[in-house]
C-alpha cells in the first residue's frame, strides 16, 4: 500500500479517540464490526467483485450487463448458504455494488419480504424457498404510469372468475401500465403485482398477487404480458426499472397472497388482517431501512470523501504570507462540512433505532398485536422523509465543498448523490410521507387537547412544555431536547388549531386540511428533527464508559442541535420562547464547537470505516494520494485511448483542412 499522505496522517495522529471503538458503536458492537470486515475482506479479495470494467467508463447497457454479471456471482455465493445471516448478505452486496442498484435489488428488499410477510403458511412454504434459492427472480410491481402515491387509484385489475378459480390481470388504460419497478424490465421472471381486486363487480382495493412474467427456460415473455426497460434515468443506471402491461392474463386463485385476505373458491372475500393497510407492510419495512441503509450511509460516504479531501487540499492563505493551509482550516469550510457530519451521526443513531424498532413491532404485528402499527407507520414515514432530504442536501454540500474536483465523477460524489436522492421519491414521496406523519400528529394533538395522554414519539404533546427556553452556555442535552419539544409542540398545535378554526368557519375537513398542509409538513419536519435530537441524546446517555468518544459525540450532538436552532431560528424565537441573547449565544457556540471538532474531523469519518472500493472516490482515498490518482484517472478515460479521436476525422478535419481521410 502506498504511503499515506502526511497531511492526512497528521490528522489521524492528532485524534483524541480510538476510531476503532467508535466504529464498534456505529456497527452495534465489536462482533458486528469484525464480521462486517470479514465479509468485506472476502469480497474485496475476489476479482469478480473488484475486477470488471470501470463503472464510469461504460455505457448504460454495459453498466446493466456488468451488474447482472455481479448479480449472478452474488446468487452463486448465496446459494452456498454462506449468507444465512441477512447482515452478511447485506455487507457483501454493498461491496459488490457500491452506490449502485443491483438488478436483483428488489428481489431481496421487497419481493422476498412480501412473500414472507403476506403469504399464507402454505404459500410461504411454496414460494419463499424458490425465491431464496433464486430459482425465481422477482420484483415488487406497484407503481403505475398514472399513480404512484395514490394507491387507492391503481388501475391494474385482478378480476376473479369463480368458474375457473382464476384471477384475470388486466391493464385497462395507458396510465395503468406498471412503471418503475426495479429489475422488472429485463431481469425478473416473476413479480408481486399490486392490483385492485374485483369480485362480482365489487372493488376490494389493492392486493398482492404473485405472477410469472417470463419463461424459466428461455426468459421469453409470457403470453398476454408486455414488459421492458423504461430507459436511462438521473441515476440508478445499473438497474432495469421497467414497465409492465397485462392483456387479460389468467393466474390461479392461489396466486393471491392470502395472509391478510382470502378469496374462497366461490368468490367469498374474507379479510383476516385487523388493519386494512396490512398490504402496505413491505413499504414500512423498506422505509424503516432507508434511514440507515440509504440516507445515512450515502451521507457518511460523502462526508468521508469531503473531509479527507479538505485535509489534503491546500489553497490560499490563512496567515498573510504563510503557507497554504488545508482548506478545512477555513472557518467557512468547517461550516460547510462539520454540521453535515454532525447530522450524519444524528441520522445514524435514529437509523439504528428505527431498524431495531421495526423488527420489534413487526414481531408483535406478526403475532396479531397491531396496537403500535400507527406509531411505526408515522415514525418510519417521517424519518425516511427527514433523513433522505437532509442527506441529499448534505451530499450536495459535500460536493460543493470539494470545488472543481467535486464535479468530476472521480470524486465519487455525483454517483452517491444520484443514487441517494432517488430515496426522496421512491417508497413514498417525501411530502406525501410527511403528510402521513402529520395525520398522526393531528390525531395526537386532538387527544392532547382533550386532556388525554399521548405516548411514544408524541408523548411530549400532552406534557406541559416550558414557556421559556432555559438553554445556557453548558448546552445540556435536557435543555436542548426541551427546546426542540417546545418548537415541535407549538408548530403541531398551531397547525391543528388552524384546521379547527377553518372547520369552525365552515370549511369541510378536507379543505381545512389542504389549507394547512404546508404548516403541517413543517410541523412534521420539526417533530422529526426533535426525534432525531432525542435519539442522539439517548445514545449519549446509554453509552458505556468511553469518555473520549462520549466527549466528541457530545460535541457533535451539540453542534447538530445548535446548527438546527440557527437554521430554524424563527421557529424558536418568534413566540418569545428563546431570547435574542440565547440565539446569539447558540450561533457563537456553533463556531466554537466547529473549532473543537475540527482536530477529530478525519477520525470521525474514518470511523465510518468505508473501504476505498466502496467509496469509489479518488478524492476520498484512505491514503490521501489524490493528485497522482486524479492524473491516472484522466489517463484512463476512454477518450484518451487514441491520440486523435475519431470525431476529428468525421467532423473537425473536413472543416479545418477541407479534406477528409475517412
Ligand atoms: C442488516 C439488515 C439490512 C437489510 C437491508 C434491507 C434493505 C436495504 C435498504 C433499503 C432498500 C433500498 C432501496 C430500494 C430501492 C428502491 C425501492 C423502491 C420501491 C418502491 O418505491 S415501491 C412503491 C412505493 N410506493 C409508495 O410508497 C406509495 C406511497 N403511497 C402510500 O403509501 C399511500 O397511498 C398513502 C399512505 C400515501 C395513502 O394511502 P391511502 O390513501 O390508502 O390511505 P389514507 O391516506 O386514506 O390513510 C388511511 C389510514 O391508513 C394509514 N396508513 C397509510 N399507510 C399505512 C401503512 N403503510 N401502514 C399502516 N397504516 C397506514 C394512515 O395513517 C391512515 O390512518 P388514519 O386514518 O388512522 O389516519
Ligand atoms: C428510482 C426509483 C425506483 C422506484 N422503484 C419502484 C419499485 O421498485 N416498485 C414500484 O412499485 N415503484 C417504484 N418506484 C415508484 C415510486 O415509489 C413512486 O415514484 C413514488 O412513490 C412517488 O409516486 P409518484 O411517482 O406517483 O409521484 P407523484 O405522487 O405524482 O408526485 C408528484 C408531486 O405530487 C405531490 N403529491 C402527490 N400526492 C400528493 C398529496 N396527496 N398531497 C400533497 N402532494 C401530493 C408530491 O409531493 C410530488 O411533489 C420507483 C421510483 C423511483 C424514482
Amino acid at each position: 500500500m502506498a504511503a499515506v499522505n502526511p497531511d492526512l496522517q497528521s490528522e489521524r495522529d492528532g485524534a483524541t479517540f480510538d476510531t476503532n471503538k467508535l466504529t464498534f458503536l456505529l456497527d452495534g458492537g465489536e462482533g458486528m464490526t469484525e464480521r462486517r470486515r470479514e465479509v468485506e475482506a472476502e469480497a474485496l479479495a475476489d476479482p469478480e467483485v473488484t475486477g470488471g470494467p470501470h463503472y464510469h467508463f461504460m455505457s448504460r447497457p454495459e453498466q446493466y450487463s456488468d451488474a447482472v454479471r455481479k448479480a449472478v456471482h452474488y446468487m452463486k455465493q448465496a446459494k452456498t448458504g454462506k449468507f444465512d445471516n441477512p447482515a452478511d448478505a447485506h455487507w457483501y452486496r454493498n461491496t459488490l455494488w457500491p452506490n449502485e442498484m443491483a438488478p436483483i435489488g428488489l428481489h431481496t428488499t421487497m419481493f422476498l419480504p412480501t412473500l414472507e410477510n403476506n403469504s399464507s403458511p402454505e404459500q410461504k412454504e411454496k414460494w419463499a424457498p424458490l425465491a431464496k434459492d433464486f430459482k425465481i427472480i422477482g420484483t415488487y410491481s406497484q407503481t403505475e404510469m398514472g399513480h404512484g402515491t395514490n394507491l387507492k387509484a391503481l388501475e391494474t385489475t385482478a378480476t376473479y372468475e369463480p368458474e375457473l378459480e382464476q384471477f384475470i390481470l388486466h391493464s385497462p388504460t395507458l396510465s395503468s401500465i406498471k412503471w418503475w419497478p426495479g429489475g422488472l424490465g429485463k431481469t425478473s421472471n416473476f413479480a408481486v403485482v399490486m392490483a385492485s381486486m374485483i369480485i362480482k363487480g365489487k372493488n376490494y382495493g389493492m392486493h398482492p398477487f404473485i405472477v410469472q412474467l417470463r419463461s424459466l427456460e428461455d426468459h421469453t415473455v409470457i403470453t398476454g404480458i408486455e414488459v421492458g426497460d423504461i430507459g436511462p434515468k438521473f441515476g440508478f443506471n445499473t438497474i432495469d426499472n421497467g414497465y409492465l402491461k397485462f392483456d387479460h392474463v389468467r393466474i390461479p386463485r392461489e396466486n393471491l397472497l392470502m395472509k391478510n385476505a382470502v378469496v374462497e373458491p366461490d368468490g367469498t372475500y374474507v379479510r383476516i388482517a385487523k388493519n386494512e393497510k396490512a398490504a402496505y407492510s413491505t413499504m414500512i419495512f423498506v422505509r424503516a431501512m432507508i434511514v440507515l441503509e440509504v440516507a445515512t450511509r450515502g451521507l457518511a460516504q460523502a462526508c468521508t470523501i469531503a473531509v479527507r479531501y479538505s485535509c489534503v487540499r491546500r489553497q490560499s492563505e490563512l496567515v498573510p504570507g504563510g503557507p497554504e493551509p488545508k482548506v478545512l482550516d477555513f472557518q467557512t469550510q468547517q461550516y460547510k462540512l462539520l454540521p453535515v457530519l454532525a447530522s450524519c451521526y444524528a441520522y445514524w443513531f435514529s437509523g439504528l433505532f428505527i431498524r431495531m424498532t421495526y423488527f420489534q413491532i413487526n414481531y408483535e404485528i406478526q403475532q396479531g398485536n397491531i396496537d403500535l402499527l400507527p406509531e411505526l407507520h408515522a415514525v418510519s414515514s417521517g424519518l425516511k422523509a427527514f433523513t433522505s432530504y437532509g442527506s441529499m442536501a448534505g451530499i450536495e454540500q459535500c460536493r460543493l465543498a470539494c470545488g472543481g474536483h467535486g464535479f468530476s465523477q472521480a470524486s465519487g460524489l455525483p454517483k452517491i448523490y444520484t443514487t441517494m436522492t432517488a430515496g426522496c421519491t421512491y417508497e413514498g414521496e417525501n411530502s406525501v410521507l410527511y403528510l402521513q406523519m402529520a395525520r398522526y400528529l393531528m390525531k395526537s394533538f386532538l387527544q392532547a387537547e382533550k386532556g388525554e395522554t399521548t405516548t411514544n414519539s408524541v408523548a411530549y404533546l400532552s406534557k406541559k412544555n416550558l414557556d421559556k427556553c432555559v438553554l445556557g452556555a453548558t448546552l445540556s442535552p435536557d435543555t436542548i431536547i426541551a427546546a426542540y419539544e417546545h418548537r415541535a409542540a407549538r408548530l403541531v398545535r398551531k397547525a391543528g388549531l388552524r384546521v379547527n378554526a377553518l372547520e369552525a368557519a365552515g370549511k369541510p375537513y378536507h379543505e381545512a386540511w389542504n389549507l394547512t398542509s404546508v404548516q403541517f409538513t413543517k410541523a412534521a419536519e420539526a417533530h422529526c428533527h426533535y426525534f432525531v435530537v432525542l435519539k442522539f441524546a439517548d445514545t449519549l446517555e446509554e453509552m458505556e464508559d468511553e469518555a473520549e468518544i462520549h466527549n466528541v459525540l457530545l460535541q457533535l450532538f451539540q453542534l447538530y442541535a445548535c446548527y438546527g436552532i440557527t437554521n430554524y431560528a424563527a421557529d424558536f424565537t418568534e413566540d418569545g420562547f428563546m431570547s435574542q441573547e440565547q440565539l446569539d449565544m447558540v450561533r457563537l457556540r456553533v463556531l466554537d464547537l466547529m473549532a473543537d471538532i475540527r482536530p477529530n474531523a478525519v477520525a470521525l469519518v474514518d470511523s465510518f470505516d468505508y473501504p476505498d472500493h466502496i467509496l469509489g472516490s479518488v478524492l476520498g482515498r484512505y491514503d490521501g494520494n489524490v493528485y497522482e490518482n486524479l492524473y491516472k484517472w484522466a489517463k484512463d478515460s476512454p477518450l484518451n485511448k487514441t491520440e486523435v479521436h475519431d470525431s476529428y476525422y468525421k467532423y473537425l478535419q473536413p472543416m479545418i483542412t477541407g479534406k477528409s481521410n475517412l
